[in-house]
């Protein structure tokens, strides 16, 4: 077969589907609220094996169309809609695209849902419309999007500082989580606002695996909402809990799958939950890096 690159057909593909994983913050330390209102943190970031499903195809039009489990969010103020804009205006592309969205994580559930649709958002446009921009371009655009959008862009497991933008990536072990979703939303905003909000916390000194952690944000949630207490409260029979981001999401990690799953089945009836491993790549590059 000739296969020089003149006789070949260049596939270039129209349409493919990319997973937007959750995230856990293991650990989120507020060091202080800057000039613009937002603060300066210090948080390790690291991504499931678990998230919402986004499907892109290529359009002939600039129409960028949002289909799927939307829900109640106006078209215009869905991070997936305003990504794709967002790139469509930065690069003068005169392509447009169809997204549907298959809703799988908790919203505002501090598994970073939304973040991580815009982030996977601007990855595969950036391909199915040959941008070209690099990852650093990408995440300026996406810190515009939500603080914890650069860190889906980057896509590594990572100790983070900034508003949440500044990343140095790390290695974890994989670990198995039993994630619960107390049936609270909490809105991130109402927490950052909250007089009541630990924000005093120093930058550490050493390595974090050395340091005493915590998620500031957890005595905060828990005196809000009792369910998130409650179900922290519940998963210390299984092993030490914790709250992520600013919830109301909260986990417990393990070895193995079976002792994840254990929990999982005995999760009392009024909550959901899922069971993921921890991955250091999120499966968004992964499938990315497959797509040619
Ligand atoms: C708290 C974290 C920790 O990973 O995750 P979640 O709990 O949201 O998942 C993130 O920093 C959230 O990132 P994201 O959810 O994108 O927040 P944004 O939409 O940018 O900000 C929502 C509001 O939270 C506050 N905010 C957010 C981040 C930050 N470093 N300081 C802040 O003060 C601001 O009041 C902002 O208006
Ligand atoms: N595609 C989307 N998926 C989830 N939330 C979205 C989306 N678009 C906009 N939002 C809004 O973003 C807010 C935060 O979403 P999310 O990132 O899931 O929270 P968290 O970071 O706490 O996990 C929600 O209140 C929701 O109204």
């Amino acid at each position: 077969m000739n296969g020089t690159l003149t006789n070949m057909t260049m596939h270039t593909m129209t349409s493919f589907s990319l997973l937007a994983p959750a995230k856990l913050n293991l650990f989120l330390h507020i060091n202080g609220r800057r000039e613009d209102g937002y603060h300066e943190l210090e948080t390790l970031f690291t991504f499931l094996n678990y998230g919402d499903q986004l499907t892109f195809t290529l359009s002939e039009t600039t129409e960028i169309e949002v289909t799927g489990d939307t829900s109640n969010i106006p078209l215009k103020d869905n991070l997936i809609y305003k990504a794709a804009v967002l790139l469509q205006k930065h690069t003068n592309s005169l392509f447009g695209a169809k997204i549907n969205l298959t809703k799988i994580l908790p919203m505002g559930g501090g598994v970073g849902g939304g973040s991580s649709d815009a982030a996977s958002t601007l990855l595969a446009l950036n391909k199915l419309w040959h941008c070209q921009l690099s990852l650093q371009e990408l995440a300026a655009l996406g810190v515009q999007l939500g603080a914890d959008v650069p860190v889906f862009i980057n896509g590594k497991s990572a100790l983070a500082q900034g508003i949440g933008e500044k990343l140095v990536n790390v290695e974890l072990p994989s670990k198995w989580y039993c994630v619960v979703h107390p049936s609270e939303h909490v809105s991130t905003a109402k927490i950052f606002t909250h007089p009541d909000l630990k924000r005093n916390t120093p930058k550490l000194k050493g390595p974090w695996q050395q340091q005493t952690l915590a998620n500031d944000c957890e005595p905060l949630v828990k005196k809000l909402c009792p369910e998130v207490e409650k179900t922290l409260q519940w998963l210390l029979k299984y092993a030490p809990s914790k709250m992520t981001g600013t919830g109301s999401c909260c986990f417990v990690e393990f070895a193995t799958q079976k002792e994840a799953q254990h929990v999982l089945e005995n999760l009392p009836h009024n909550w959901d939950g899922f069971i993921a491993s921890s991955v250091n790549i999120s499966p968004a590059h992964t499938q990315l890096n497959a797509i040619h």
